[in-house]
């Protein structure tokens, strides 16, 4: 059965379209990766599953159930948990007390504070020290630590190397990846780095303009299809690439 299912969802910011009639569904267990140019709307999107950004039109539903009136800590009591772009922790308080709050907002679960650091070990030497001195890649693995503390059905992380050394990109993956073997929880990924999108993803979904343009397994995808479905090339410009 379906669990997450966005239904020709639009949302705007004042006059702009930031998407436009995207659909979408995720299934248990599935990693699906939204890639496409800055601007593409693929932020936008996330916030309005999560709860964040209202919908001018569509709908979410999670495991058949309507999401789409309900505010972000409802959905995230339903089992939708965000870790959005910029991570925004609480930078004054520690990350022990960032990982409580978001315990005490979410769903009890398999996820605890030593599961956490259990998947997250570069976490453990930090966890009483305010996250306001942490780096990029010490805030992305607290605010997707954060997230599974609420013990979601769906895990949705925005932007996830972007900012991030290699060798912390490579450290995040490493424990996504552990996160993947766990359980049975879905995620959508917004990844701008495409080689790891595809090495990551079951599926991937292409957006551009507030469109989704492209969808499919990796293995089904060119490089071709895609850097046109990224750029809106025409086949002959994609040849120069
Ligand atoms: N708060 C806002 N107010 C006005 N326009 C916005 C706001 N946030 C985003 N936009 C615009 O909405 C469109 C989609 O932005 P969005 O951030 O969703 O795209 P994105 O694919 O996530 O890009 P990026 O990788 O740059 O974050 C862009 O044209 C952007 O300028």
């Amino acid at each position: 059965m379906t669990l997450l299912s966005v239904e020709t969802a639009t949302a705007r910011h004042g006059l702009l379209t930031a998407v436009n009639g995207v659909s979408l569904t995720l299934d248990p267990g599935e990693v699906v990766c939204l890639i496409g140019a800055n601007g593409a709307g693929k932020t936008t999107l996330m916030r309005a599953i999560a709860g964040a950004h209202v919908l001018a039109h569509g709908q979410i539903l999670l495991n058949g159930q309507d999401m789409t009136a309900l505010p972000t800590h409802r959905r995230v009591r339903a089992g939708i948990a965000l870790s959005p772009e910029g991570r925004r922790l609480f930078p004054e308080m520690t990350l022990r007390e960032n990982l409580r709050i978001a315990a005490e907002n979410g769903r009890r679960g398999d996820w605890t504070l030593e599961r956490v650091l259990a998947a997250f070990p570069q976490l453990a030497p930090l966890i009483d020290l305010p996250t306001g001195g942490f780096s990029g890649g010490q805030r992305q693995a607290a605010a997707i630590g954060r997230a599974l503390m609420a013990n979601p059905d769906v895990l949705l992380l925005d932007e996830v190397s972007l900012g991030l050394s290699p060798a912390a990109v490579e450290g995040v993956y490493a424990s996504l990846t552990q996160v993947r073997a766990a359980g049975r929880m879905a995620m959508l990924v917004v990844e701008q780095d495409l080689t790891r999108a595809l090495a990551f993803a079951d599926r991937v979904i292409c957006m551009a303009e507030g469109r989704a343009v492209l969808a499919g397994r990796p293995s089904d995808l060119t490089r071709a299809a895609i850097t046109r479905a990224y750029f809106g090339l025409t086949e002959d410009e994609v040849q120069h690439v």
